[in-house]
C-alpha cells in the first residue's frame, strides 16, 4: 500500500474535522476524495502532504513513517485549485524550478522540462509568461511542476475547481490518459461526483470527517453501502420504503408478474433522450424513474394510465406480451 492514513484525528478548537479516520491508498492508483464541502478531505489531503499534523494518528507513505516528516521529505507533489504559478517566470522556468533548487545538471533539467511540456501539451508555450496562459493550461502547468521531481504521490485538491464546466471536463479526460500513461499514485480532492465516478480507479467517501465507504466507482453507485452513499453519489427514489436509483426501475402498462407496485403515472417529462415519469402509489409514494425515449416508446406510457413498477433486482416479464 502506497499511502496509509491510520486511526488519524484532527480537531479544529472542538470542532472535530477528522474522526479517527483509516484508509489504504493503493499504489500506482487513482483515488478520489469525495464528500460534501466542510467533511474533511482537504484536511485529509494536507496531513497526508505534511501541510497540517493530526492530533492523533499516523501516515505512512511508501512504507516509510511520515507523521513527523516535513512535507519536503515526503516526496510529495501537490497541486492546489488555485495554483501560485512564479508570475515572472516562464512557463518553463516554472516547470524547472524543483530540478533547478536540487541543483540537478542544466542538460538533464532542459530534457525533464521539455518531456514534461510535451507530456501536458504546452511545448509551444514554453516561453510565455504564466500570465498569458488560459485557467486550464495553468494547471496543466502546474501539474508538469509537480511531477518534474517525480514525487511517489501526487496530491490534487480540486485541481479543476475554479475553471469554467467545459475545461474541467476536458481537464478531467486528460488527467485519466496522463495518469494512463505515468501511473505515479495520485490522490485528488473532489466535491463533484460525476468528475469522481468518471476519472478515479477508486473513491473514498468522506461525510462529517468520517469514510464513509471506499471502493471502485461501480461498488460505491452499485452498491452504497449506506443511504448517505446511495443518495450522495447519485439521484435517488423511494420505493417501498427504500431508496432506489431512479434508472433502476422498469414502468409496465400492464400487470406484470412478481412483486410489482400498481400506481398512476402522474408526469412524464421529456428532456432530451431521457424521459422522467412520477408514478403515485397506492401507498402515498411519489416515485421517479428515470427510462431512455426508446425505452419509454416501447413502453407505450401515457399519463393517466395505470401502472407497474419494478425495480431492476426484480424485473419479471410482462404476463401478456412476455416483453422482458
Ligand atoms: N485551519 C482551520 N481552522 C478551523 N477550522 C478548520 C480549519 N481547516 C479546516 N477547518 C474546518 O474543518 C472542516 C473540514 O474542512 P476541509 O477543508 O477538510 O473540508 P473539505 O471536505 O475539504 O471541504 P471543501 O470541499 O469545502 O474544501 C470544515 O468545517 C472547516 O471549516
Amino acid at each position: 500500500m502506497s499511502i496509509r492514513a491510520t486511526n488519524v484525528t484532527k480537531t479544529f478548537g472542538d470542532f472535530v474535522a477528522l474522526d479517527d479516520v483509516t484508509v489504504d491508498l493503493p499504489t500506482g492508483h487513482l483515488t478520489a476524495l469525495l464528500g460534501p464541502s466542510g467533511g474533511g478531505k482537504s484536511t485529509l489531503l494536507r496531513i497526508i502532504a505534511g501541510l497540517d499534523t493530526a492530533d492523533s494518528g499516523t501516515v505512512e507513505i511508501e512504507g516509510v513513517e511520515a507523521s513527523h516528516l516535513p512535507p519536503q521529505k515526503r516526496n510529495v507533489g501537490f497541486v492546489f485549485q488555485h495554483y501560485a504559478a512564479f508570475k515572472h517566470m516562464s512557463v518553463a522556468k516554472n516547470v524547472a524550478f524543483g530540478l533547478e533548487i536540487r541543483k540537478r545538471k542544466k542538460a538533464d533539467i532542459d530534457a525533464k522540462v521539455k518531456e514534461l511540456l510535451e507530456l501536458v501539451h504546452l511545448s509551444q508555450f514554453a516561453d510565455r509568461m504564466p500570465s498569458q496562459l488560459s485557467g486550464g493550461q495553468r494547471q496543466r502547468m502546474a501539474l508538469a511542476r509537480a511531477l518534474a521531481v517525480e514525487p511517489s504521490v501526487l496530491l490534487l485538491d480540486e485541481p479543476f475547481g475554479a475553471l469554467d464546466a467545459q475545461v474541467r471536463k476536458e481537464l478531467r479526460d486528460w488527467l485519466r490518459r496522463l495518469h494512463d500513461e505515468i501511473p505515479v499514485t495520485t490522490v485528488f480532492v473532489t466535491h463533484d461526483q460525476e468528475e469522481a465516478l468518471e476519472v478515479a480507479d477508486e473513491i473514498v467517501v468522506i461525510n462529517h470527517g468520517r469514510v464513509e465507504q471506499v471502493g471502485t466507482p461501480d461498488e460505491v453507485y452499485h452498491q452504497p453501502a449506506n443511504d448517505f452513499v446511495m443518495s450522495f453519489l447519485g439521484p435517488t427514489t423511494t420505493l417501498n420504503g427504500s431508496a432506489v436509483r431512479p434508472h433502476d426501475i422498469d414502468v409496465f402498462n400492464q400487470p406484470v408478474a412478481g412483486p410489482a407496485v400498481e400506481g398512476t403515472l402522474t408526469e412524464l417529462k421529456r428532456i432530451g433522450f431521457d424521459v422522467r415519469a412520477t408514478i403515485d402509489t397506492a401507498g402515498g409514494e411519489h416515485v421517479t424513474v428515470h427510462l431512455t425515449r426508446t425505452h419509454a416508446d416501447e413502453r407505450g406510457l401515457d399519463v393517466g394510465q395505470r401502472v407497474w413498477i419494478v425495480t431492476s433486482a426484480e424485473r419479471r416479464p410482462v404476463a401478456q406480451t412476455g416483453l422482458a
